[in-house]
């Protein structure tokens, strides 16, 4: 069973097809377009899941092993952050430790059903297949298929994005990924591979905080049109990169504010994960603290910023731009 939602300017259809979820993915997401809304299931604390167009959901909150990381055994820290509650875990062929996230999946002792894994495709070489090198994570990640699947980048590859995103249709169909996806895509790359695909990406995950937000939003609607969801990576930049701005005060206001309702205190961490689960981006953060990972898990269970307070952050954001990756994403389409 699935569920069809289109959305007008005022009214959300749902139509319930008894179609077959992996059967026909293609079938699927023509008949999802115009786009899935973003709303989430459900707002359980660590379970708060989002729908993807392909008619699985994804955990809203994500355990990163780039960054801080990067290069790095991630074991101990990944570990820590699935005992605590975090169920999706992001990683990268590109963060060369593949092997210490399997190692943690392992040793965490959960079902693997009870886990989502996102691992992304590093540069493809002339020669290379994306199937082989997704193979070879799925050794190193001591699993037989991960949950999510990403083109990391659309712009370093020896083969082009089309042939690219061919391949990553055929690894989903043969169930070596549960869905695929893309990350650091501009509306550009988008309008290269769309035309000729079967199967949508379900997400793009981007740098997207208020500092970006100036010049991510055109991406995230032209984005949430096509039903594609947007992740976030480096959503604390505006606390952890880019102080002295005029985000501050807007936070330390809404952080405030927050306390007072919830009737305990929150981060201005949380505040910034609360804006993008309240826009319906997953959340991609890390942490080498158990004390932040579980204020993280329970983000989805504090009270709701106001439209107002959103309507604030949001033009404190667009008076400063920082971006710390990827600057491609600046660049005009
Ligand atoms: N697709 C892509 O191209 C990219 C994907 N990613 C993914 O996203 C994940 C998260 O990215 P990242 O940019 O690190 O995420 P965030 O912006 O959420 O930053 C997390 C970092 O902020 C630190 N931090 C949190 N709160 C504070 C605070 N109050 N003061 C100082 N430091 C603080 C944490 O350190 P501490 O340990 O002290 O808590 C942690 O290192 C990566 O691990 C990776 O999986 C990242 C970049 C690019
Ligand atoms: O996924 C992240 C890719 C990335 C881009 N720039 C950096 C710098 C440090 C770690 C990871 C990355």
């Amino acid at each position: 069973m699935m569920s069809i939602i289109w959305h007008t300017p005022s009214i959300a259809i749902r139509i319930r097809a008894s179609l077959g979820r992996t059967s026909c993915p293609g079938l699927i997401q023509l008949l999802q377009c115009p786009p899935l809304r973003f709303q989430s299931t459900n707002r359980d604390m660590s379970t708060l899941t989002f729908p993807l167009n392909d008619g699985t959901n994804v955990p809203a909150l994500a355990f990163g092993t780039g960054t801080a990381l990067y290069n790095k055994d991630a074991q101990n820290a990944v570990v820590t952050a699935i005992k605590t509650g975090f169920v999706h875990l992001d990683g990268a062929q590109m963060y060369g430790n593949e092997d210490s996230l399997g190692d943690a999946i392992v040793a965490s002792g959960k079902p693997r059903e009870s886990l989502y894994i996102t691992t992304k495709l590093n540069k493809l070489s002339k020669g290379q297949t994306v199937k082989s090198t997704l193979v070879e994570s799925l050794r190193k990640l001591k699993v037989d298929y991960v949950n999510l699947f990403l083109i990391h980048m659309p712009n370093h590859h020896e083969v082009p994005l089309t042939d690219i995103w061919k391949q990553m249709e055929e690894v989903q169909k043969e169930g070596l990924a549960k869905s695929i996806g893309v990350s650091n895509f501009r509306i550009k790359d988008f309008e290269e591979i769309l035309p000729g695909a079967t199967v949508k990406p379900v997400v793009n995950q981007i740098e997207f905080h208020p500092y970006v937000f100036g010049a991510a939003e055109s991406l995230y609607e032209y984005t949430e049109k096509q039903g594609i969801r947007t992740e976030s990576y480096g959503g604390l930049t505006p606390i952890v990169r880019a102080r002295g701005g005029p985000l501050d005060p807007v936070l330390a206001k809404i952080t405030e504010r927050i306390s007072k309702t919830g009737g305990k205190s929150v981060s201005e961490g949380q505040v910034l994960s609360k804006w993008l689960l309240q826009k319906g981006v997953v959340v991609v953060t890390t942490s080498s603290k158990e004390e932040r990972i579980k204020e993280y898990l329970a983000v989805p269970s504090l009270p709701d910023l106001t439209a107002e307070e959103i309507a604030e952050l949001e033009a404190a954001g667009k008076k400063h731009h920082k971006r710390a990756f990827c600057q491609w994403l600046d660049e005009k389409n």
